[in-house]
């Protein structure tokens, strides 16, 4: 079974003050670079260092599908899934063109996906079946399954060379697991937890709700976190679980997409509450539930830009202000440094 790794919170009040101070210090008015100053901040306490620096990012784009799009939840196929997964190898994806656009590494992995690829350059082999069972008539994996998913996740997360990880996914249907682990992880009511994923119209909406609840009831009985994960979860969103634990354990800044990467981090951090001190939350996605669920976890996102793709391509477009914040503070001058007078002091 998989050990869960102790993950301590960044907070370290000497530090924290080292922070403050080097940040007013800088050429600036106090405050003035907002919500960077902030972001800075939890980078240095990550890191533990004033002078923060950021290492070879890469974003995972976890790759899984799920038994319950036999319900007709998703106003796609399955096989789109691995078609997709063949556009992100191709380069043809919009988190090709945003990764490539900042400079960022991308990979695939492979966690679950109901199609072989066969060997393929940056896509990473970690598949956990073809696909999960169908949750409205057992649990999409068993503990065991779910364990092991998190287990490959946390070994990935920490092979990865850099020092920050965006989580993004591909899987359709995800949606639908990522509500019904919303629903069961905050007990907000199941309608605010529901949307549209790649574009259900109304009545679709209603009837994924339907589908939702039916198994809501199914799987009473489960009831720790990693129960809910394998009752409700894809592969992809077990192994993300995993894998953002893996990346806070060797203190990586994690940087969380949508909806979907959001309800594995929700199922995450009940294992390890201190897990969200390690994320960065790129943006408010447009799919009803998501706003809900960073105000249950206290999340400030960079962004929000009606975006609801996945792909984590939310964490290409946020990286930027990420090395921003980081960059501010490893590299401006201080009012000492420079000679500019401070008329505050
Ligand atoms: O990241 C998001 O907030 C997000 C919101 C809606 C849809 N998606 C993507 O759309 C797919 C899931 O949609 P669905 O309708 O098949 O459940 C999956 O591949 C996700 O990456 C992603
Ligand atoms: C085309 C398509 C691209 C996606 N990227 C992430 N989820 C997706 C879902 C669909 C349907």
């Amino acid at each position: 079974m998989m050990q869960i790794p102790s993950i301590p919170p960044v907070a370290d009040a000497a530090l924290a003050a080292r922070l403050d101070a080097a940040i007013d210090n800088k050429t600036k008015p106090r405050g003035s670079l907002g919500r960077l100053e902030s972001l800075a901040k939890q980078i240095g306490l990550v890191q533990q260092s004033v002078r923060p620096q950021l290492r070879e990012p890469s974003i995972l784009v976890f790759a899984g599908d799920h038994g319950v799009t036999e319900e007709k939840i998703s106003p796609f196929p399955q096989s789109v899934t691995w078609q997709m997964v063949e556009n992100f190898l191709a380069g043809g994806a919009a988190i090709n063109v945003f990764a490539a656009q900042n400079g960022c590494a991308l990979h695939v992995v492979d966690a679950g996906v109901n199609h072989d690829f066969g060997p393929r350059e940056r896509l990473l082999d970690r598949k956990q079946g073809y696909g999960t069972r169908n949750f409205l008539h057992e649990p999409a994996m068993s503990v065991e399954a779910c364990a092991r998913a998190m287990e490959a996740g946390a070994d990935l997360a920490a092979s990865m060379p850099g020092n920050l990880i965006g989580f993004g996914e591909m899987g359709i249907g995800n949606t639908t697991s990522a509500a019904a682990l919303m629903h069961r992880l905050t007990g907000l009511p199941l309608e605010d937890c529901v949307g549209a994923g790649a574009g259900m119209p109304p009545e679709g909406i209603a009837h994924k709700q339907r589908v939702i609840a039916q198994a809501l009831r199914r799987h009473a009985d489960a009831d720790t976190p990693l129960q809910i994960l394998a009752a409700f979860g894809g592969y992809e969103i077990a192994m993300m679980a995993g894998a953002m634990l893996g990346a806070a354990a060797r203190r990586k800044l994690i940087l969380v997409d949508g909806f979907i990467v959001t309800a594995a981090l929700l199922a995450a951090a009940r294992m390890a509450p201190a897990l969200t001190d390690y994320c960065v939350f790129s943006h408010c996605s447009n799919e009803r539930g998501h706003a809900l669920m960073l105000s249950h976890l206290g999340a400030s996102p960079l962004l929000q830009l009606g975006l609801r793709l996945g792909e984590g391509s939310g964490c290409a477009l946020a990286l930027p202000l990420v090395q921003a914040a980081a960059g501010f503070l490893c590299g401006m001058a201080t009012f000492d440094s420079a000679g500019v007078s401070d008329q505050e002091r």
